[in-house]
């Protein structure tokens, strides 16, 4: 089955919605949100494989996905290096880099030397707000990503990428294809473009709400929170 998509307009829309008529705050959506992504690194990496995770966070709350992320992984028996460079001075932000440092989780400023000493990268840079041409100081990381001969796991969307028309023809993203991507309530229009692993997580939907959407609910299994998944009509870059 083809899962029907969301896209950026209505990904923002829904988000609001959850957050209003939902009753949801953003911490519990971004906690539920970043619980998925450390479940997803869990399934790709699994402990006995190399516990040292670079976690790459963005300006905004893909980044903010990334911080939950990592504590969860810190708790799991991971070892994860947070890479922050534009921190967000909003309350929510400041807590979550707290609740790390508490933990003595690492923040780097040299994504470099941090790409030779890790066994996994999270792609936690941009979501569903991304536009246009990347700007500084994203584009060498943007650029390390696609040169990486490690795996990445990309949030919500390979970052750089366009979130309706996919992958970028120009620029530091073109090329860029992560090992596995973790969609956040519903697959953007990008899927179409991916390949390679596909989870869906983030499982705050109601069924009602799904409805009003179009979207299909996935089915996760008991206590988990993402489910893999194929996504039909890939085309070929
Ligand atoms: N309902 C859900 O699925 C939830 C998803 N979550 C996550 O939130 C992001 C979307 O978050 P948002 O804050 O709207 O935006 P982004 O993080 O994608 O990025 C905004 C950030 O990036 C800057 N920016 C935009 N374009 C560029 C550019 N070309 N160059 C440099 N910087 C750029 C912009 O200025 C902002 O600072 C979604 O994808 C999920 O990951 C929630 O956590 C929970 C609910
Ligand atoms: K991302």
């Amino acid at each position: 089955m083809a899962l029907r998509t969301l896209s950026a307009k209505s990904a923002a829309a829904l988000d609001q919605e959850l957050m209003s008529t939902g009753a949801f705050s953003i911490d519990q959506l971004m906690e539920l949100a970043g619980l998925s992504v450390s479940q997803a690194v869990f399934k790709l990496q699994p402990l006995n494989k190399g516990k040292r995770i670079l976690v790459a966070c963005g300006p905004g709350n893909n980044g903010g996905d990334g911080l939950v992320a990592a504590r969860h992984l810190f708790h799991y028996g991971y070892q994860p290096t947070i890479y922050y460079p534009k921190q967000s001075k909003n309350e929510l932000y400041q807590r979550l880099k707290k609740q790390l440092e508490d933990l003595k989780v690492p923040f780097t400023e040299d994504f470099t030397a941090a790409l030779r000493q890790t066994d996994h990268i999270v792609d936690a840079i941009f979501g569903f707000s991304f536009s246009g041409e990347v700007r500084e100081p994203f584009p060498k990381v943007i650029s390390a990503l696609r040169d990486t001969h490690l795996p990445v796991l990309a949030v919500d969307a390979p970052s750089s990428w366009n979130i309706e028309d996919g992958p970028p023809d120009s620029g530091p993203g073109k090329g860029f294809m992560p090992e596995a991507l973790i969609s956040l309530t519903a697959p953007k229009p990008l899927v179409k473009w991916f390949r390679g692993r596909h989870f869906i997580g983030g499982r705050f939907l109601s069924p009602a709400m799904a409805e009003k959407y179009g979207l299909d609910l996935p089915t996760y299994e008991a206590v988990d929170q993402i489910v893999e998944v194929e996504v039909e009509g890939q085309e070929k870059l």
